[in-house]
């Protein structure tokens, strides 16, 4: 389904009591409920363990959990799973489970039927575009274009995470991206870079990404980037209106 202009009243990501079980009787979070409206940028925090990457990864369908989630008013069922990861993409802290390397992946990604219906046999939804785009990206945060041939396994931390969301970005198809600490192997320059890149990319009028829900662990980080602040602890989910580093037993106002 394709954004229609009335659904721009709506909030982009609606998340209704999302809980998630390991096993039974054991849960990591249970009832979490929150909106993404346009132009957000979601910090969430929380202790190591706390459950942040399994909420993201609940919020792309990849894992098991209850409650609701709706993507421009409809359920991810409705808009197709492949065609609403397509949309709401979650981005992992590193490519470790990828086969081959960053082109190969490009090349996967751009031959999904989903990305092909999105983009129609546009032009710009072409491997050689994206991978244009990909490459200038990259190069704007120093991973030389040669880069983009090798293994997976032959780049460093720093260089794969900036390879895997440059791809993200140039893929131009998500209107939410879920990124998990998305800078956590870079140097702190570069880590500036980044940031920038992504909230300018967010204001962009010509580029996909409405809105972000972004893991850290820096407060300087949530402080720069963040337009909203929610903590997981305690298996609940609290919104507050700083990125304090510590949440406390009783914070402000529970969103769950
Ligand atoms: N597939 C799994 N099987 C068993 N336990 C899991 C699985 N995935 C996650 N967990 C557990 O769920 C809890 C939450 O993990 P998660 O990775 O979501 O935490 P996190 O807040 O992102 O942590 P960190 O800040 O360290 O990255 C942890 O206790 C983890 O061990």
């Amino acid at each position: 389904m394709t954004p229609r202009p009335g659904d721009m009243q709506i909030p982009i990501l609606e998340l209704s009591r999302i809980s998630c079980y390991l096993e039974k009787g054991s849960n990591i979070f249970s009832d979490i409920s929150f909106t993404l409206n346009e132009g957000d940028i979601l910090v969430l925090q929380g202790r190591s363990g706390s459950g942040k990457s399994t909420l993201l990864k609940c919020i792309a369908h990849l894992v098991m959990h209850s409650g609701e989630i709706l993507y421009r008013g409809s359920s991810p069922q409705m808009h197709g799973i492949p065609m609403f990861r397509t949309r709401v993409m979650y981005v992992p802290q590193r490519p470790s489970l990828l086969p081959g390397g960053p082109y190969d992946f490009l090349e996967a990604i751009t031959n999904l039927n989903a990305h092909k219906t999105l983009f129609q046999d546009n032009i710009e939804g072409s491997t050689k575009e994206i991978s244009k785009r990909a490459f200038e990206i990259g190069e704007a945060w120093g991973i030389e274009p040669d880069l983009w041939a090798r293994n997976w396994i032959n780049l460093s931390g720093g260089e794969g995470q900036r390879i895997l969301l440059a791809a993200a970005l140039a893929l131009n198809s998500a209107e939410v991206l879920l990124l998990d600490e998305p800078t956590s192997a870079l140097d702190s320059e570069t880590s500036r870079l980044v940031e920038e890149f992504l909230v300018n990319a967010i204001r962009s009028s010509t580029l996909s990404v409405k809105a972000v829900v972004w893991i850290t662990h820096s407060p300087e980080q949530s402080r720069r980037v963040g337009t909203r602040f929610i903590f997981l602890s305690g298996g609940a989910c609290y919104e507050r209106e700083d990125p304090s580093p510590s949440p406390s037993p009783h914070p402000a106002t529970p969103v769950g």
